[in-house]
């Protein structure tokens, strides 16, 4: 799975009526790398892919506003068990401007974009996946492919010339997915 897939997607800023548990991890601003290690005694980044230099789908070229983008995946792990799958697109503009994201590896991309003072987040975008997206995303993570549905969000983190456009799929171990829908 690469971010250019997520084009497929109906992103809009609607996040799930009726699920508060699932829409307060949706919408919170903050660094989800911080929000997983409070739930977790081991907190760990599996790069899965780092550096791809992929053609943007229309929306991404917008938000971005470039051509191409280097891609960072990763699946961010709590307790060996992973709870979110990331890519991370950003510019070669971007990437020189911010080189310490070339050499990111285990390193949460949050630790590096949520220590800059000027950090700015877009507004989110939802989207929840299609089964295809699903399935192959459980795949892609090393799980079995969840019955119920899955949800992501995408924004974009500045700070100085750099942008990274951040999409976020939040996988089954969420805690949110075990709350029941109002
Ligand atoms: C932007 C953040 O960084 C997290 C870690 C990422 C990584 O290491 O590639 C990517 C997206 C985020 O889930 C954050 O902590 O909010």
């Amino acid at each position: 799975m690469t971010a250019s897939i997520d084009h497929r997607w109906g992103w809009s800023a609607a996040s799930p009526l009726g699920w508060p548990a699932l829409c307060d991890w949706l919408r919170d601003p903050g660094s989800l790398t911080e929000r997983l290690r409070r739930h977790c005694r081991d907190f760990r980044v599996e790069v899965l892919a780092s550096e791809a230099l992929l053609s943007l789908t229309p929306q991404q070229k917008a938000l971005l506003d470039c051509e191409q983008a280097y891609c960072r995946e990763v699946l961010l792990y709590c307790d060996e068990t992973p709870w979110v799958y990331a890519s991370s697109l950003y510019s070669p503009a971007t990437r020189a401007a911010m080189p310490q994201l070339t050499g990111l590896g285990r390193r949460a991309l949050g630790e590096l974009l949520f220590d800059a003072p000027d950090l700015q987040r877009s507004t989110f975008e939802f989207a929840e996946l299609t089964n295809d997206e699903r399935i192959r995303l459980c795949h892609r993570a090393g799980l079995d492919p969840s019955p119920g549905p899955l949800w992501g969000r995408r924004s974009v983190l500045a700070t100085g010339r750099a942008r990274v456009l951040v999409t976020e799929l939040f996988l089954p171990a969420v805690p949110a997915y075990q709350e029941p829908v109002a």
